[in-house]
């Protein structure tokens, strides 16, 4: 058994089975997707729940990135994939034919494994998402700023320099960059794909506080490779094998007493 840090964090074990309506964020029912002629997630059903921390772990393939970017429809980029199922946000399926995509992905924002800013300035990188509302005044914009860089853990680092290119930050800075430019638009669920594969274990470090602190105002919802990391910041995980979802449980439970052998193999470093 890997031994796990308990996150003083995490929050009280909920019956992820009988999530209210109140303690729901994302209620995922049926899920199932192919590339091509290739299945690539088989019958998911889960309860994501609101102001947690949701993990998803499991080895290379197995299907982690392909649901996250089911819940913003980012799939819908990839030509040969088809979705049957459904995801419900506040009781509304996502897949609905009536559904505006780019609203959805407001609503829930995504953190890729490599830091991703615009060449702009700091401040321009921020507030993008809301010049593309039409928002434009300046003392609105400045408050954004302030708010979304403060609430990304990076105020203090940049204020003196909002002027210039993102591109001068850290790796690390950039990935907190991203994280404020998400949730300047103010999301309600914050999809991060290895939000910290790409970094050094002190930037890890600082993101893996900013999670815990997210939580607070956002649901979130990680792919990590790193099971310490899984163990750290989430409050439930998720174990996927081969597209299926073998395991769902409060972190603390799915890492001392795994229910499924599968879980088990894998958090014992058996395979994966
Ligand atoms: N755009 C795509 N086109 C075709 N097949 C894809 C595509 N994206 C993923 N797949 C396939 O779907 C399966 C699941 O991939 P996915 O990237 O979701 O797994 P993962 O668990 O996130 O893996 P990793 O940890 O390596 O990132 C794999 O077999 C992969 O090859």
């Amino acid at each position: 058994m890997i031994s796990v840090t308990p996150n003083a964090n995490t929050a009280e074990a909920l019956d992820l089975a009988n999530l209210t309506a109140e303690q729901t964020a994302l209620e995922i029912r049926g899920l199932n997707l192919h590339y091509g002629e290739a299945q690539a997630l088989f019958d998911i059903d889960m309860h994501i729940p609101k102001n947690r921390v949701t993990a998803f772990i499991g080895p290379s393939g197995c299907g982690k990135s392909t649901l996250l970017r089911c819940i913003n429809r980012m799939n819908d980029l990839v030509e040969i994939c088809r979705v049957k199922g459904e995801i419900l946000l506040h009781d509304k399926n996502i897949y609905d034919k009536d559904v505006d995509v780019a609203e959805l992905r407001r609503r829930v924002g995504m953190v890729f494994q490599r830091p991703n800013p615009f060449p702009k300035s700091i401040y321009e990188n921020v507030v993008y998402g809301m010049r593309l509302q039409g928002v434009n005044d300046r003392r609105t914009l400045d408050e954004v700023v302030e708010r979304s860089l403060k609430g990304a853990a990076l105020w203090d680092e940049v204020k003196d320099r909002l002027n210039e290119s993102a591109f001068g930050l850290s790796g690390g800075q950039q990935q907190r960059l991203v994280i404020a430019r998400s949730i300047a638009i103010e999301p309600e669920v914050l999809l991060l794909d290895e939000p910290t594969s790409a970094l050094d274990p002190i930037s890890t470090l600082t993101i893996e506080e900013l999670i815990t602190e997210l939580k607070s105002k956002y649901t979130v919802v990680i792919v990590t490779h790193n099971m310490q990391q899984a163990a750290r910041v989430s409050d439930q995980t998720a174990f996927m094998y081969m597209g299926k979802l073998i395991e769902y449980a409060d972190t603390n439970t799915l890492f001392t007493t795994p229910d499924k052998k599968q879980t088990e193999d894998y958090i014992t470093g058996r395979y994966g």
